[in-house]
């Protein structure tokens, strides 16, 4: 295969990777990490809570640091690389995008469920009337058919998106699910088509190559591959393959091993792996984040954490719904002893 198209990466580390490290991101561990990717003269560089703009919540996890803050402190060492925002409408809102633009963030990704894309309306029109760059990130696209995420894909191209997404946000999508959804909006839009990838099947970089193939090129990759469930496609080892295969990127690739290794290892709680939690997120098709709501629900009501995931797949939750993830772990509580009381009430 030979490739003349240029691939333009976005770092999610800094965002995809708060969940990682539990939203404690500081100052001095962004300004340094934001600092060293842009040395390594990657695009864009993604800095929010891991739910977005807005996401500091119990529900979601409070962050260490307001992200207004850790957004300006990448901006402040970022001359080549672009900060980019991601923003849920509803989690975030309009006042956080306009705030986030103001303190220098140039590009801002606005993520719905996969069949949910008018609720981006207004966040997409707002986001190009402050000039930045946009994107429509169409997250859960392995729970609509490719006839719903083209359709979906045009309505986020009708709002003046730059780029539209297909985020396989529970890594639950097989290499052929990603190459007739891609091909199918390649051929239906025509502004630039991008993936996200998880990695809980494994399945992160052979996706990604299958996406590129298919005509994507707006890629994300995340340093160390931190991210949440099992992470996402390693940005340094993405690297090195786009330029074995001849596709070049502009990054320099020794500049990213040595923040892989030198700093973002540093900052891990626990390496990055896929373990029978995040192999179960990507089999049973939930979305990543729900992974720690599962777990203290599971431990609550004493059951299986991958039988509440496997549960919460059959009956299609979507972000958003996590309070489903109680009464799942009650009802499966209460077909195991007849009752649902949570455990700390039973003896
Ligand atoms: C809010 C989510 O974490 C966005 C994302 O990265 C995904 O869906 O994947
Ligand atoms: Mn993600």
């Amino acid at each position: 295969m030979t490739f003349e198209k240029e691939i333009k990466i976005t770092e999610v580390a800094l965002r995809d990777g708060s969940h990682a490290v539990s939203h404690q991101y500081t100052v001095e561990q962004v300004t340094t990490i934001a600092k060293a990717l842009n040395e390594a003269r990657i695009p864009y560089i993604e800095v929010t809570h891991g739910d977005g703009l807005g996401g500091s919540s119990l529900q979601y996890g409070l962050s260490k640091t307001d992200e207004m803050k850790l957004i300006e402190a990448a901006v402040a060492v970022s001359d080549f690389s672009k900060i980019a925002v991601l923003l849920l409408p509803g989690i975030g809102t309009i006042e956080d995008l306009k705030q986030a633009a103001k303190i220098g963030a140039k590009m801002a990704r606005i993520a719905t469920h996969v069949t949910e894309a008018d609720i981006a309306k207004q966040h997409i029109e707002t986001a190009k009337d402050l000039g930045m760059e946009t994107v429509g990130f169409l997250m859960m696209s392995h729970m609509a058919p490719v006839e719903k995420i083209v359709e979906q894909a045009k309505l986020m191209e009708s709002y003046g998106a730059d780029t539209v997404y297909i985020v396989d946000s529970a890594g639950a999508l097989l290499p052929d699910q990603v190459r007739a959804r891609i091909k199918a909006i390649r051929q239906a839009i025509s502004i630039n088509v991008g993936f996200h990838a998880h990695n809980n099947l494994s399945l992160a970089m052979g996706n990604t190559l299958a996406a590129i193939e298919e005509g994507a090129t707006r890629i994300d990759g995340s340093i160390r591959c931190l991210g949440a469930g099992a992470g996402n496609t390693q940005t340094e080892v993405l690297v090195a393959v786009l330029d074995r295969m001849g596709i070049q990127t502009g990054i320099d690739l020794y500049k990213l091993m040595d923040v892989s290794e030198d700093v973002v290892s540093q900052i891990l709680q626990k390496p990055q792996i896929i373990n029978r939690d995040s192999l179960t997120l990507g089999y049973a098709g939930v979305y990543s984040s729900f992974l720690l709501h599962a777990k203290r629900a599971a431990e609550k009501f004493s059951v299986d954490s991958r039988d509440i995931l496997i549960e919460l797949g059959k009956r299609k939750i979507v972000g958003g719904q996590e309070d489903m993830i109680v009464d799942v772990a009650a009802e499966l509580s209460k077909k195991k002893s007849g009752s649902a009381c949570p455990s700390t009430y039973t003896t």
